[in-house]
């Protein structure tokens, strides 16, 4: 069912300093911040050869992940996005297994205007799985 690696997603405190260390400090390249409001993050993208970094940063008051980086201040490794053909399959199937999807279960937009669904991460050994549709 998981297909490709989409992405890895990075909650920074500075997403200005961080873009900048990728792009200066490590020589990559770093495309411009993306407002997501309905997500409520700003996203920076990382073109990589195999895969891309998704920098993060709270957007708006109750960002979902404005917890995660008041437990982390100085950012932290923050979800792992993989491909799958059909999200609806994908959702209906991990729902019978018992995994919790999280908000109300239907597929939102994504940075990359793709539908996106997101995995309790207590269920995957502590780690919080984006699936996106591709
Ligand atoms: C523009 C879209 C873009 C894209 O790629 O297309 C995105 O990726 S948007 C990314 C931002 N959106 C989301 O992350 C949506 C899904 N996330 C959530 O709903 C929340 O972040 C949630 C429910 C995973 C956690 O929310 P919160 O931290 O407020 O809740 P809790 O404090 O109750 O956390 C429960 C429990 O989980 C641990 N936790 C929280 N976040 C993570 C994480 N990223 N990775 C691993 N574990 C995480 C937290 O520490 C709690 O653990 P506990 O042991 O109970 O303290
Ligand atoms: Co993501």
């Amino acid at each position: 069912m998981i297909g490709r690696l989409n992405h890895v997603a990075i909650a920074v405190p500075d997403l200005d300093a961080a873009a900048a260390q990728y792009r200066d400090t490590l020589g990559a390249q770093v495309g411009a911040p993306q407002d997501e409001p309905d997500h409520g993050v700003t996203v920076v993208f990382i073109e990589l050869p195999n895969t891309k970094i998704e920098l993060l940063h709270p957007l708006g008051v109750d960002s979902p992940i404005a917890g995660f980086l008041e437990k982390n201040p100085a950012g932290g490794m923050h979800h792992v996005c993989y491909e799958v053909d059909d999200i609806i399959a994908a959702r209906d199937h991990l729902k019978s297994t018992g995994a919790r999807v999280l908000g109300d279960g239907e597929p939102k937009i994504g940075a990359h205007g793709k539908p996106v669904l997101f995995l309790h991460p207590k269920d995957f050994n502590g780690c919080l799985i984006e699936l996106e549709q591709v």
